[in-house]
Formats: structure tokens, C-alpha cells, sequence
């Protein structure tokens, strides 16, 4: 497939249905580690052995997992309540009394989806495996500008990163130390990272392609970087002018040096369930690419749906591959919203036992290098949905929207989060229940 037309199904991969798949990896469905090799941290809060079967015997759950099957069994009064109260033939859901409002924004309120009389069961089954905190990556200043065609000013880059960590953000992606004859946009890196090096509170990583990105981005103070590979041979020839062997090797020699200074380095790799050249991208090819990465010395792997072209059908797989090879918990995800499928995915993610996710704020970006691609899930989108969960992020999602309206002013087009246009706008004054 050479266009962005056709969702990636699991028609274009080997075996296994998606409802195994799926169900193989919600929380519920507990599997023998010795299937992958891997420790058992990947099932949060529960201790699973090597027989298939969970200490605290949830083996209802496993038949149980999710809501599709739910009519198969009787409903139990407080769930059947619950049901009644999410109306689907309604237009808005209304929630009512189940669902206790915890969060305040702006003076509005906005609900974290909290159950607290007799339903506990369905929350449960939904929530289960699903992390308590979820480390946000915030790729904005990088991933969401580098594809602007009229150049960001460097003050404005610094007043971003500035907005951004002080919303709460862990870890803001600062800039790329990358040839300013590929990506002009970013052409000020070193300025930009001599403005922002003294903050507090975030660590700010930089994108360097090769050794000499990463030697420029170590004398510009630069403390943490990250490097980017490709699972698909055109995407990168295009992206970085190699081949992936070649990227790898470009790759050893920057985490070696790395080491040396004592520098964590993240990997990326790119079009992990499609390409815009060569259309779907094997599990395995992603998998292999994953763990040249970790063997040598990523200390976090994010996995770049370059395209915004997954579905949960394609990124089940994907990440059952790459779980196989290794751990789960040095794992990111990271969806562009092409489709708008980045939220469906990030959530199956989390059920699979991800627990840091990439976003970008008012959902910027794009790569110069796949065009048609759309920006990344938006932060502030993730943060809702996150906080909806009842999971932590440590976010001030009213400092997270404000620097997306500030962004968003500077570039002249309408913030691309839906919660934060929403919440701007107090559409969700009634919905604020749910
Ligand atoms: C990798 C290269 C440099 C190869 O580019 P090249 O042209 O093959 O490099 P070269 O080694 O032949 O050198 C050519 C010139 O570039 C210079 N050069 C060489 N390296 C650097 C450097 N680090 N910084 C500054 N200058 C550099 C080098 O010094 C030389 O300068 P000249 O002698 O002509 O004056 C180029 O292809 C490049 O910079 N690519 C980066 C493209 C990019 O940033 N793409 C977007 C990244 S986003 C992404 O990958 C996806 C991700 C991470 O977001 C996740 C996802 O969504 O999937």
C-alpha cells in the first residue's frame, strides 16, 4: 500500500484474531511469561505464574474482559444501572450520580471517571492493567514544530518549553541537533537549549541523528538525548539518508560516546505498524529494530506510529512482537492522529501494560519526510482522557491548554485539541458530569 487511504488490519497480518489478541493481553488475560522470557512486570498489580493463571484468581476476567462480550452474561443490578445511565442512543452520555466529579478547571469542572456505588465491577475489568501513572513525553517543541514552514521564532520555542514544564510536564523533547539543511525549522537548536538548560522540574531531551548531532547537542548542555531508527527501509532513506543497518551503526557509535559522558539516550523507531512508501510494517521488523535499540543502551524505546495509520487491530500485534523481545515498561507509544485513532490506541496500550505515552501539545506536527501525515495526539487530549482514567500524570491541564492557545496564537490556526477547545469554550458545562 503506497497511500495513507487503507487502515492497517490485522487482514495484513500473520494469524491470531484480534479478539485473541486483545483479549490476550488485557489484564485480565494473564499469560505464561515463559512464552516471551521476560520478568512479569508487564501486568500491573498482578502476579502472574507460569501456568497461566493469576494469584489473585481472576479467572473471570479472562473470559470476561471486555464490554463486547459483556451480553453474554447476566448484568448485575449495579451494572445494569450504570448502563442506563451511559445512554448510547442519547447524543451526550449522561452519567449521573455514578460518576463523581474530582477535577476542577478554570472554575468549570471536568469529571475523572470514578465509580462509587455498586458498579465496581465493569470499572474494574475496563481499568484493570492499567497503570496508576502515566509518564507523558511532550514532543511539541520538537516532533510538533520541526514540519512548520514559516520559521518559530527562538523566543517563542523558549516561552513553549518554559509554559510546558512549568504545566508539570516530566519530560519535554527540547529540540534536534539535525542537519539544518533538512529540518530548517530547528536550525536554532543550540540557542534554543542555552535559553532553556537552567530550567527546572523537566528533562529535556534532543534528537541527534549521528555522532556529530551528538556532540553539537553535549556542548550546547544538552543532558539526555534521543536517537531515531526506522522499522521501514524507505522511511529511513528518506528521514536520515540510510539504510536502518547503516542507522544502527550511526547509533552504536553515538550511544558508546553517550556512555562515556555518562548521557541517557532514548530510541525511536519510526512507522512501527506502516509506511507511507511500503504500507504495513511486520511486527517482527519492528521488533528486531526495538531490540538492536535496547541492546545497545536505550535506557526507553518509543514507538513511532509515524503515520497515524494504526489501529488497535495493527498495534496489538505490533506490540505483542515487541513485548516478546523486550520489557514492557521501557516501552513508549507514540501516535500521530492521522485517523484519529491515537486515543484508542493509546488506550489499548495502557491496557497492554504501557505506561508512557507521547503527545504533543495542541497536537503540532508531522514529519517533513511523510507527507500527509497529521500532527501527534495532542497533550492535552491525552491528559483528559488520562485524568478521565483516574490515572496520574502530574499535569496542570489548564497550564497544558494555555500554552497550546499560546502556541496555536503564535502559528495562527485554531488549537487542534478537542479537550481544549471543548473546555475554552465551556461547551462541556453540562457534560462535566460525565
Ligand atoms: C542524518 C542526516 C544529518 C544525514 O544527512 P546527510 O546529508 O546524509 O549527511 P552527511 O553526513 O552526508 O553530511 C552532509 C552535511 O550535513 C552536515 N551534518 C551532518 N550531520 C549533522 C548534524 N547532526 N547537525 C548538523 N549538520 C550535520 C554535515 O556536516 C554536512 O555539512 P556540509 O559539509 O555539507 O556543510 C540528515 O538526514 C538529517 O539531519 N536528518 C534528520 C531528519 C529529521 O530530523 N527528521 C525528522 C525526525 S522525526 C522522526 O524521525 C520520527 C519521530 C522520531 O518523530 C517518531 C515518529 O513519529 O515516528
Amino acid at each position: 500500500m503506497s497511500s495513507l487511504e487503507e487502515p492497517l488490519g490485522f487482514d495484513k497480518l500473520p494469524s491470531m484474531s484480534t479478539m485473541d489478541r486483545i483479549q490476550r493481553f488485557s489484564s485480565g488475560a494473564c499469560r505464561p511469561r515463559d512464552d516471551f522470557g521476560m520478568g512479569h512486570r508487564w501486568i500491573d498489580g498482578r502476579d502472574c505464574t507460569t501456568s497461566n493463571s493469576c494469584i489473585d484468581d481472576d479467572r473471570s476476567f479472562v473470559k470476561e474482559s471486555f464490554p463486547w462480550r459483556r451480553h453474554t452474561r447476566k448484568l448485575s443490578e449495579g451494572e445494569q444501572h450504570l448502563l442506563q445511565n451511559i445512554s448510547i442512543s442519547g447524543r451526550t452520555s449522561t452519567v449521573s450520580a455514578t460518576l463523581r466529579e474530582s477535577k476542577s478547571f478554570k472554575g468549570h469542572k471536568y469529571s475523572t471517571f470514578s465509580n462509587d456505588n455498586g458498579t465496581p465491577h465493569i470499572t474494574n475489568k475496563i481499568s484493570k492493567g492499567i497503570p496508576k501513572f502515566v509518564k507523558i513525553v511532550e514532543v511539541g517543541p520538537r516532533d510538533g514544530l520541526q514540519n512548520e514552514k514559516n520559521i518559530v521564532p527562538t523566543s517563542v520555542k523558549v516561552e513553549l518549553i518554559q509554559r510546558l514544564v512549568s504545566s508539570g510536564l516530566p519530560v519535554v523533547e527540547a529540540t534536534s541537533f539535525v542537519s539544518p539543511k533538512w529540518v530548517p525549522q530547528l536550525a536554532d537548536a543550540k540557542d534554543v537549549m542555552d535559553a532553556v538548560n537552567s530550567l527546572d522540574g523537566a528533562r529535556l531531551p534532543v534528537l541527534t541523528p549521528n555522532l556529530k548531532g551528538f556532540e553539537a547537542a553535549v556542548s550546547a548542555g544538552a543532558k539526555e538525548v534521543a536517537i531515531f531508527a526506522s522499522a521501514s527501509e524507505s522511511f529511513s532513506l528518506s528521514n536520515i539518508n540510510c539504510t536502518i543497518e547503516e542507522s544502527l551503526l550511526r547509533y552504536r557509535a553515538v550511544t558508546t560516546a553517550a556512555k562515556e559522558h555518562g548521557v541517557p539516550v532514548r530510541g525511536y523507531v519510526s512507522c512501527v505498524v506502516g509506511c507511507p512508501v511500503e504500507g504495513a510494517v511486520p511486527p517482527s521488523k519492528v521488533a528486531y529494530v526495538v531490540k538492536e535499540l535496547y541492546d545497545m543502551g536505550c535506557f526507553e524505546i518509543s514507538l513511532g506510529d509515524t503515520i497515524g495509520i494504526g489501529t488497535p487491530g495493527s498495534v496489538v500485534p505490533m506490540l505483542e512482537a515487541v513485548m516478546a523481545v523486550v520489557p514492557a515498561d521501557i516501552l513508549a507509544v507514540h501516535f500521530h492522529d492521522t485517523y484519529g485513532q491515537a486515543l484508542a490506541n493509546i488506550l489499548m496500550s495502557l491496557q497492554m501494560g504501557i505506561s508512557i505515552v507521547d503527545s504533543s501539545i495542541a497536537g503540532l506536527g508531522g514529519c517533513p519526510y511523510a507527507k500527509g501525515a497529521s500532527g501527534n495526539v495532542a497533550t492535552e487530549d491525552v491528559v483528559y482522557m488520562l485524568n478521565g482514567l483516574g490515572v496520574q500524570t502530574n499535569v496542570d491541564l489548564g497550564k497544558l491548554i494555555a500554552a497550546g492557545d499560546f502556541i496555536s496564537k503564535h502559528l495562527g490556526r485554531p488549537n487542534g485539541s478537542k479537550a481544549a477547545v471543548a473546555l475554552n469554550r465551556r461547551i462541556t458545562a453540562d457534560a462535566s458530569k460525565i
